[in-house]
């Protein structure tokens, strides 16, 4: 690989009149961890799935690892991609069975349609659910489950195979406050292990930024606003300029917090 394992130049989408996101260039390399910060409609979500290999951009040239979006197959590619969204996990059947939507990601299906997992892959399964806080609700059905544990779940699905890169969309959104720090704790153990993929986490609020998170992309009406090392982005002007309201920044002990002023 070239170092880059996504790299966006000069990406839009537009539907309609709509241009959802405009004049995209960003980088990825192997080793960082980075927060997409935003506020609703931004466009986080459409360049998350044009990272996941889910949708094209209309303009631009988007690389994910190495393959050049476009001219691969992209059956190929997404296995390769762990990818935790709504848009993903609200296609779940409520009748699936927890430890069988985790392992059935080792071949990139959604529901257990092969019968062919083995030992290993149920072992793989079992510690990632309790790698997420979520070993016990292995044998019940997904429909059961709360907010907070379809996200525990949804996670521990997608780095089930193994991903070189892995995004994450909103993964503390519904959680309480206990909730949202459980899951801030171990995300910040994720990215702070050198054996874990590029990491993209998008999120409306800065507190929800686990340490160990490197880079910081800011979006705003599908542009970006700031993109680097998080101390340079998440500054009180590229945040202001962000969200569109004067805000104040502050670091406390590697976490973040935001408040209008
Ligand atoms: N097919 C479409 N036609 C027109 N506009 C669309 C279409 N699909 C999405 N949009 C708009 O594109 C914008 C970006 O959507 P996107 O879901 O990427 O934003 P987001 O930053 O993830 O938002 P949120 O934080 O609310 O989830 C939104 O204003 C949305 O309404």
């Amino acid at each position: 690989m070239n170092g880059h394992v996504l790299r966006m130049d000069g990406v839009g989408v537009r539907r309609g009149s709509a241009e959802l996101l405009r004049d995209v260039d960003w980088a990825v390399e192997a080793e960082d961890r980075w927060v997409i910060v935003g506020p609703n409609g931004a466009g986080k979500t459409t360049l998350l799935r044009i990272a996941a290999a889910q949708l094209f951009p209309t303009r631009g040239t988007v690389e994910i690892l190495d393959e050049r979006l476009g001219a691969v197959d992209v059956f190929e590619l997404r296995p390769l991609i762990g990818f935790a969204s709504a848009a993903v996990i609200n296609q779940v059947p409520d009748s699936e069975k927890v430890a069988d939507l985790v392992i059935s990601a080792s071949y990139g299906f959604l529901g257990r349609w092969r019968e062919e997992y083995g030992a290993p892959d149920h072992d793989r399964a079992r510690a990632l659910l309790a790698q997420w806080g979520a070993a016990h609700l292995a044998e019940r059905r997904f429909g059961t489950l709360s907010e907070g544990e379809r996200k525990r779940v949804q996670i521990a699905r997608s780095v089930m195979a193994d991903p070189e890169l892995l995004l994450l969309d909103e993964p503390a959104a519904g959680l309480d406050l206990g909730g949202r720090e459980d899951l801030v704790g171990r995300l910040s153990a994720l990215a702070t292990d050198a054996d874990s993929p590029a990491l993209v986490l998008v999120t409306h609020h800065v507190e929800e930024i686990p340490p160990g998170f490197t880079h910081g992309l800011l979006m705003r009406e599908g542009r970006v606003i700031g993109a680097g090392p998080l101390e340079r982005v998440m500054t009180a002007d590229l945040l202001s300029e962000t969200f569109g309201l004067p805000l104040k920044v502050e670091r406390d002990d590697d976490r973040w917090y935001a408040r209008a002023v």
